[in-house]
């Protein structure tokens, strides 16, 4: 019996509900994409490895068709991904138009998805009725945009017109149904070199959003972009199955624009309603006026709302807001210097409130420089920052349980970047007398705890793609002797 069953209504359309009661990491459903190609609006690629390729004359190009090949894959013999496609090109003539920049989106790139998904369609007619066919699209919503003006000519004129795809049946209103199916719905994944793509999933794509998910999946390029979809946390049979379209680490304004933007809707879930976010003060500033209070919107739904201070009641307009977050964002955007981050979230404390989206932004940063970055390695870095890992390690665990709750990637990660920390400040707390063989033996086991569900959420990835994965394996390995030897 299947973990989920499709139910529909007006506010979601289709959506996945548990069908019993879920495990928290319970495996639920595996799935092989329809159709997978290029992001629209890329730069040039190999359209059989998606590698960056030069789009100007001196680019290498298939043999056959004159599109864009990487040179190892101009010299394969049979193609997998580009091979439906060149069969078209080269039938039809058209040739590929050189780019005049190097650097230049490559705009002719955006009709492959589509084209991939409308020839998939000949022949798996079946799943394409099943599956895509009943997928939104959001046809009325995008009609009178300019992105389908674009979108007529870029690429249902090209397939259309050059690409002679009307001889085969083919319409300018399923090719509209296609793009709007693909933005709707496609997932983004990384190729195992690493390289973008998009792929068109159908199962998990009926889920509906939340900016608290209740699922994780792990796309594995190396086994033909399978998706493997896992509850994070317990799911009671009747609630709903959750994904997150956009990114738990923004803030509400930037969350809802994204989604309103790319997926044409808005968001009602428990934190977009709460101007706390769920009482993280995630997107709340530092009031500057009584200098104490939290300055929350008053409708966090609404992005023009003004701003409220929750101790003097002063208010700010939604402008000012903005332009204040934007210029600290933009100071903070360029420079990755820890000298720079340290300085600034001290600075921005009297701004921010301390778990603010952007000073987490930045404390993230701090916990990639401390351990890895060169002047900051583990080997030379001091107690004092060891201390200071751990410390903002914990204060973005403390978010990430509450936005990204249970057996997540991101909380994984995290997890993975504290046990080193820990593990290092003890031995070197237990070396100068500071702790005690028990004590050690202690933190020595925390750290073991911590690292080891790090491992066990990192063990659904693609090893590919998630050099993580091999480095939990072998720190548990590490771990365990230290252990036994302590
Ligand atoms: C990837 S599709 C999900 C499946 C879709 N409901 C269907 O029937 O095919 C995304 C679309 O579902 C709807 N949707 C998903 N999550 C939603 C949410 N939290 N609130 C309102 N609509 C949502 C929106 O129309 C959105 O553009």
């Amino acid at each position: 019996m299947d973990p989920y069953v499709i139910e529909k209504n007006s506010q979601f359309g289709r959506f996945l509900i548990a069908s019993r009661d879920l495990k928290s990491g319970e495996y639920l459903f595996e799935d092989l994409p329809f159709a997978v190609g290029p992001k629209a609006r890329t730069y040039c690629c190999c359209l059989e490895c998606y590698c960056p390729v030069d789009g100007t004359a001196s680019g290498t190009r298939c043999e056959n068709c004159s599109w864009p090949l990487c040179n190892e894959c101009s010299k394969l013999s049979e193609f997998s991904a580009h091979k439906r496609e060149c069969e078209i090109f080269r039938e039809a003539k058209c040739k590929f138009f050189n780019l005049p920049d190097a650097n230049a989106t490559c705009m002719q790139l955006d009709c492959i998805t589509p084209l991939r998904v409308l020839l998939e369609r000949e022949i798996n007619m079946e799943r394409w009725k099943n599956e895509v066919e009943p997928m939104e699209d959001h046809r009325e919503k995008r009609i009178n945009s300019n992105a389908w003006k674009e979108d007529q000519q870029n690429i249902v004129g090209y397939l259309l017109g050059p690409c002679k795809l009307g001889q085969r049946g083919i319409t300018a209103e399923l090719i509209h149904k296609v793009i709007g199916v693909l933005e709707v719905n496609a997932f983004e994944a990384k190729t195992i070199n690493s390289n973008s793509v998009r792929c068109l999933f159908t199962k998990l794509a009926i889920s509906s959003h939340s900016c608290i998910p209740n699922t994780t999946h792990a796309i594995h390029p190396s086994d033909n972009f399978r998706m493997h979809v896992r509850a994070t946390v317990a799911i009671e049979k009747g609630s709903q199955l959750f994904s997150c379209y956009t990114y738990t680490q923004n803030g509400t304004l930037d969350r809802q624009q994204h989604l309103m933007e790319g997926k044409y809707f808005q968001c009602h879930c428990e934190r977009c309603l709460d101007p706390t976010e769920l009482g993280t003060h995630f997107s709340s500033m530092k009031c500057s006026s009584c200098l104490f209070g939290d300055v929350l919107s008053s409708n966090p739904l609404d992005s023009e709302a003004n701003w409220i201070c929750n101790k003097c009641s002063q208010e700010n307009s939604a402008e000012t807001i903005k332009e204040s977050l934007k210029a600290l964002q933009d100071e903070v955007k360029c420079t990755k210097s820890v000298e720079f981050l340290e300085s600034s979230l001290e600075e921005y404390e009297g701004i921010l409130n301390p778990n603010h989206y952007i000073m987490m932004s930045m404390k993230s940063s701090l916990v990639d420089a401390y351990g890895h970055l060169k002047g900051f390695q583990y080997h030379e870095l001091p107690e004092l920052y060891l201390r200071r890992k751990i410390d903002l390690c914990e204060d973005l665990l403390s978010i990430l349980d509450i936005f990204e709750k249970g057996k997540s990637r991101a909380r994984a990660m995290m997890l993975y970047e504290l046990h080193t920390p820990m593990v290092l400040f003890a031995k070197s707390q237990f070396e100068i007398d500071n702790l005690t063989e028990e004590e050690y033996f202690k933190h020595l086991l925390r750290a073991r705890e911590i690292l080891n569900e790090s491992r066990e959420i990192l063990e659904w990835e693609d090893e590919s793609i998630c050099v993580l994965k091999k480095y939990a394996k072998l720190s548990l390995e590490y771990l365990d002797k230290l252990i036994n030897k302590a």
